[in-house]
């Protein structure tokens, strides 16, 4: 559980559209990594190379390395579906599978991994996914209700909860609160702190407070141009990077002077 993330020399690429260019980093486990930068850049982008849902986009590609640890993520042995049982994703707007139960919404990762388990195990499974998302005291009474029935901020946790459940090593959030409330948002900050105590988490955020709040370190992305690619122009500690950054274009973000 919780692994580094080693990414080297990252070019990514839509087709012929080199999207992200150079990205080189280490993204250390038991922390939290917030992306930042201004529309376009390349965050998302990059967040779905590290578990492998780029090449989903039909042409799509990376030239470049990731590493987990010391295993090589793109190495050609490496079936990208168990990539992406180790390194889970929690979206935008929350996805739970809309006629499913909420029970059966936190189990589906692990059918699909074609984990048979016997129900009192998967009970077990379930509430402990459930417990680790804050969401169990909640929903505990109605299990058997669809997921869809629950709030936004409620739905999260309950990606969450899904994205857990199969026990990976990273997390991967691309800007999960940005449909929530103020409440909720909240809700699922705490829960970060909480999650990192195990989980390696990377989260792409638009949300600059959001960033020095939940996160050990950030990774600032822009545009090198008008119609260049995106690049990672440094990666710090949070509060260097909110206080003294390194490049005057991360002062210039954080200061609110473009993006
Ligand atoms: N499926 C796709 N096919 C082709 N180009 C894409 C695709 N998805 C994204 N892009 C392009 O890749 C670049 C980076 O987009 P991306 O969504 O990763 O940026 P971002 O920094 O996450 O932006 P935002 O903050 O607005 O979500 C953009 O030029 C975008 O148009």
């Amino acid at each position: 559980m919780a692994k580094r993330i080693e990414v080297k020399d990252l070019d990514i690429y839509y087709d012929k559209f080199l999207a992200v260019q150079g990205v080189s980093m280490t993204i250390q486990p038991r922390s939290v990594t917030a992306l930042i930068g201004p529309s376009g850049c390349g965050k998302s982008t990059f967040l779905r190379t590290l578990n492998r849902m780029h090449e989903l986009v039909p042409n799509a590609r990376v030239d470049g390395k990731i590493f987990m640890d010391d295993d090589d993520l793109y190495g050609a042995a490496v079936d990208p579906v168990n990539v992406r049982r180790q390194i889970g994703m929690v979206f935008q707007r929350p996805n739970p599978f809309p006629t499913m139960s909420i029970y059966d919404n936190v189990a589906a990762g692990l059918k699909l991994n074609n984990k048979r388990l016997r129900k009192a195990e998967m009970d077990e499974v379930v509430e402990r996914a459930l417990s680790a998302a804050n969401l169990w005291e909640e929903v505990k009474d109605r299990l058997p209700k669809p997921g869809s029935g629950l709030s936004g901020g409620q739905q999260q946790r309950l990606c969450i909860a899904r994205a857990i459940a199969v026990q990976p090593d990273v997390l991967l959030m691309d800007e999960p609160c940005s449909a929530l409330d103020p409440i909720s948002t909240q809700a699922i900050e705490d829960l970060m702190l909480e999650l990192k105590e195990k989980y390696t988490i990377v989260i792409v955020t638009h949300n600059m407070q959001q960033a020095a709040r939940v996160s050990d370190m950030t990774g600032f992305f822009n545009l090198r141009g008008v119609g260049q690619p995106g690049e990672l122009v440094e990666i710090d500690e949070t509060t260097k990077i909110f206080s003294t950054p390194s490049k005057k274009a991360t002062e210039d973000y954080i200061s609110g002077r473009f993006g």
